[in-house]
C-alpha cells in the first residue's frame, strides 16, 4: 500500500483531500490493525475545528500547571471552606491570578471563544428574546464573541457593551458596534435596557450571585426607560464536558412605573434571587429524576414568550425603533397583572407529561425539538388546568384581552433530554 493510501475493509482509499473515517485513519497509522477507532473518533470530535476555533484551548486551559497544582488540595475545601484551593496555592482567586498572567488570560479568552461560538450558534438559532432591545450589555463577556454574534443576528440592537475585567477587555479584539468596558460586576454594571449573561454565575457562591444580580437590577433601573416587569429567562444546557450551564437574559418590558415604585427593591431582589436559585436547583433535581415538567404553585396559564417562537413581540424588529413604539408594543404584549411574587416551587408530576423529552435530540440541533415540546406543554397545561378545576381564570383565558390580563405565569421549566429552558417572569 502506498503512503497516501489506507485500507477500508477490502478497499484501498486515497488519503489526499478525502474525508476519512476514524477507522480509515487508524488503518493508516496502525497498519497492524490494532487501536480503538471509537476512542479515536471521540478525541477527534473534541478537537474538531470550527472556523479556526476548537475545544482545544479549553482543554489546555484546564490542564495548565497552575490549575492542576490545586487538585491535590481539593479535599481541603471540605476541611476548611474559608480559603479555596487555588488561593492556597497561588495566594489569589482565579480571575485575579489570571489578570496578572497575560498568557493565562489570553488562553482563557481563546478557550471561551472555542466553546462559546459553536454553542451560541445553536442558541441563536432558536432564541428570539432580544426583540425590542436597543442597548445590550453582556456581563462577563470575555472577548465579546457572544455579543458580536447577537448583534450580527439582531441588527435592531444599536449599542452593545461588553463588560468584563479591565485586563480581559484590554486585549479583546475590536468589534463593530461593540464597546468594551472594563470594570467589576461586583461593584457596578453599566446602565442599559437589557443584560445578557452566560456562564458567569456558575463560578460564584450564592451570596456572590446575589450581589451580581443586584447590580444587574440596578443597571436596568438606571438605564431602562421601559419598566414594570423584569423578564428573566435562563437557558440551561447540558454539554459534553461540564454539568449545567446558565444563560440569563434580563430585560425590562412593559411600562407602569407607579406600580414599580411601590415595591421594595431589596426584598424584590431577595425573592428574585431565591427564585433563581430554587429554580436552578429544581430543574437540576428534576433532571436527575428524569421528570419533565415543573410548574410553580400559582401558575395559571403558562406563557412562553418569544424564545420558542410564539406569543409576544408584535413589533417588527428590523431597525432601531423609537421608545414610544417599543413601549406601546410591549404594553400590548404584556398586559400583565400587578406585582406578585410567591415563594416556593412545587413540582408538578403529571402522567402523560413523561413523553416530553422522549424526542430524540441530536447534539446541537435541539431547539426546534424544544420549541415543539414547549408548544405541546402549553397546550397540555391549559387543558390540565382548565379541566382540573373550576378556576375562573380558565374561562377568562379563552377570550381575547381578558385572557392576556389573567395570565400570571411564575415559573415554568421544560426539560428535554439534554436541554432545559427555564424562565421566571416578575411583574411589577
Ligand atoms: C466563564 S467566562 C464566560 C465568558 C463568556 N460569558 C462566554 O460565555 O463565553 C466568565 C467571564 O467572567 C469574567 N469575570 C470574572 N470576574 C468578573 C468581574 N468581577 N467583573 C466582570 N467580569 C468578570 C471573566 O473575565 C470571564 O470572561
Amino acid at each position: 500500500m502506498e503512503d497516501n493510501e489506507c485500507r477500508d475493509g477490502r478497499k484501498k482509499v486515497r488519503l489526499a483531500n478525502t474525508p476519512l473515517s476514524a477507522s480509515q485513519i487508524l488503518t493508516h497509522i496502525l497498519p497492524s490493525g490494532s487501536g480503538d477507532a471509537e476512542n479515536l473518533q471521540r478525541i477527534l470530535r473534541l478537537l474538531t475545528s470550527y472556523g479556526g476555533l476548537s475545544y482545544a484551548p479549553y482543554v489546555l486551559q484546564h490542564h495548565q500547571d497552575a490549575l492542576m497544582s490545586m487538585w491535590p488540595l481539593v479535599y481541603e475545601a471540605v476541611l476548611d471552606p474559608t480559603i479555596e484551593p487555588l488561593v492556597k496555592v497561588h495566594g489569589k482567586p482565579a480571575y485575579s491570578y489570571y489578570g496578572k498572567m497575560p498568557e493565562m488570560n489570553g488562553l482563557m479568552r481563546k478557550a471561551m471563544s472555542g466553546v462559546s461560538v459553536p454553542f451560541m450558534t445553536s442558541v441563536l438559532d432558536g432564541y428570539n428574546g432580544f426583540k425590542g432591545v436597543k442597548r445590550l450589555v453582556e456581563v462577563g463577556g470575555s472577548a465579546g464573541d457572544c455579543l458580536r454574534m447577537i448583534l450580527q443576528k439582531h441588527r435592531f440592537i444599536c449599542e452593545g457593551m461588553n463588560f468584563d475585567l479591565p485586563e480581559v477587555v484590554g486585549e479583546a479584539p475590536s468589534i463593530p458596534g461593540v464597546t468594551h468596558i472594563g470594570g467589576d460586576m461586583f461593584k457596578s454594571i453599566p446602565a442599559t435596557d437589557a443584560i445578557f449573561m452566560k456562564w458567569v454565575l456558575t463560578t460564584w457562591t450564592d451570596d456572590e450571585c446575589k450581589l451580581i444580580m443586584e447590580n444587574c437590577y440596578k443597571a436596568l433601573l438606571a438605564g431602562g426607560e421601559l419598566e414594570m416587569k423584569i423578564l428573566i429567562k435562563a437557558f440551561l444546557m447540558r454539554k459534553i464536558l461540564t454539568s449545567i450551564y446558565e444563560i440569563i437574559v434580563f430585560r425590562w418590558v412593559g411600562h407602569r412605573r407607579k406600580s414599580f415604585q411601590s415595591t421594595n427593591l431589596v426584598s424584590d431582589i431577595q425573592v428574585l434571587v431565591e427564585k433563581l436559585v430554587e429554580g436552578l436547583l429544581a430543574v437540576y433535581h428534576q433532571r436527575q429524576k428524569q421528570i419533565s415538567v415543573f410548574v410553580e404553585d400559582e401558575v395559571k396559564t403558562p406563557e412562553f414568550p418569544d424564545e420558542v417562537g410564539f406569543i409576544f413581540s408584535p413589533r417588527k424588529a428590523s431597525t432601531c425603533t423609537s421608545d414610544e413604539e417599543a413601549i406601546s408594543a410591549n404594553e400590548k404584549a404584556n398586559a400583565l397583572p400587578e406585582f406578585s411574587l410567591t415563594h416556593g416551587i412545587k413540582t408538578f408530576h403529571k402522567d402523560g407529561f413523561h413523553d416530553f423529552g422522549s424526542a430524540r435530540l441530536d447534539g446541537e440541533n435541539t431547539w426546534s425539538v424544544v420549541s415543539k415540546e414547549a408548544k405541546a406543554l402549553v397546550h397540555l397545561n391549559e387543558n390540565a388546568l382548565c379541566s382540573s378545576s373550576s378556576q375562573p381564570t380558565c374561562k377568562a383565558n379563552k377570550s381575547g384581552k381578558d385572557a392576556q390580563k389573567s395570565r400570571s405565569p411564575k415559573l415554568i421549566a421544560v426539560s428535554c433530554k439534554n436541554v432545559y429552558i427555564w424562565k421566571l417572569d416578575f411583574t411589577f
